[in-house]
């Protein structure tokens, strides 16, 4: 149950668990770090939690499309997530690795790391001790937060936007930095999504009471006022039965 606090402009609950889930570049990293900011709430991005096992893995000489190898090796790295969503933060062995884990090498591998069940167990129960221990509540955001990682979150919400869409958006983001074929970057979206929704171990998946927002043609401002709204009437619902 909910325990009410006022913030300057907006009302969140003490603790109140978000979970955003969806496919890549539905907008999940963009509008929970700005919702957990608006509302005074803590900030998990679960995806780069997987992406710095991954890049661990690769620098130190895993095969990472050898399942046995990165089970025996996942529990090695200590990874560490910070949870300000105005300075999202990570460490691997006291590392910052939040520049080097975005790089198209780790991209490319993290689905196979991800879906090695032993990975998942150990991340998944970082996962939780994170989101159980922010006092102010928090958003967590990925692939299976509201299916497996907490099921019993106060409010889920699954982002999806057509490829063309992500595919723009990424393009957009990558534009100036290195060259930017879009037709590329759409198929290497849908092909992640296709290896992160068809893995045995806690897939992509919508949780079925979880409220679905096409992000196609909305602003990242509409999603973002969207979502506090989601989580405001959450809020008030659970604030009427108490
Ligand atoms: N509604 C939107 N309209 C336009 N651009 C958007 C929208 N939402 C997000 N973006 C932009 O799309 C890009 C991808 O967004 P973001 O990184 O938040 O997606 P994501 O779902 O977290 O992706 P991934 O799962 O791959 O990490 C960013 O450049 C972001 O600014
Ligand atoms: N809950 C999650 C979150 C992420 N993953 C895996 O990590 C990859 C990277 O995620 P980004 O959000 O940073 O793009 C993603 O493709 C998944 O393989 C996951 O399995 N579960």
């Amino acid at each position: 149950m909910f325990v009410t606090v006022e913030t300057a402009a907006r009302t969140a609950p003490a603790a109140v668990i978000v979970a955003i889930d969806g496919p890549s570049g539905t907008g999940k990293s963009s509008t929970s770090k700005a919702v957990a900011a608006k509302l005074g709430l803590s900030y998990l991005d679960t995806g780069a939690q997987y992406r710095a096992i991954t890049w661990w893995m690769l620098n130190n000489g895993v095969d990472v499309n050898d399942p046995s190898a990165v089970a025996t090796a996942a529990a090695k790295p200590v990874i560490v997530s910070g949870t300000d969503p105005l300075a999202p933060a990570i460490t691997v062995d006291a590392v910052d690795v939040s520049g080097p884990i975005r790089t198209q090498e780790v991209t490319s591998a993290v689905s196979a790391v991800s879906a090695v069940p032993e990975v998942r167990t150990l991340i998944t129960d970082l996962q939780r001790v994170i989101a159980t221990s922010a006092g102010n509540g928090i958003v967590v955001e990925g692939r299976d937060i509201g299916t497996t990682v907490l099921p019993d979150a106060d409010i889920k919400i699954f982002l999806t936007a057509s490829p063309e869409a992500r595919a723009a958006r990424r393009s957009g983001e990558l534009r100036g930095k290195v060259p930017v074929d879009v037709a590329a970057t759409r198929e290497a979206l849908v092909k992640r999504d296709a290896a992160d929704a068809g893995r045995k171990t806690s897939p992509l998946a919508k949780a079925d009471d979880a409220v679905e927002v096409d992000t196609t043609d909305l602003t990242l401002d509409q999603v973002i006022e969207c979502v506090v709204t989601l989580i405001e009437g959450a809020i008030a619902r659970a604030g009427q039965q108490a």
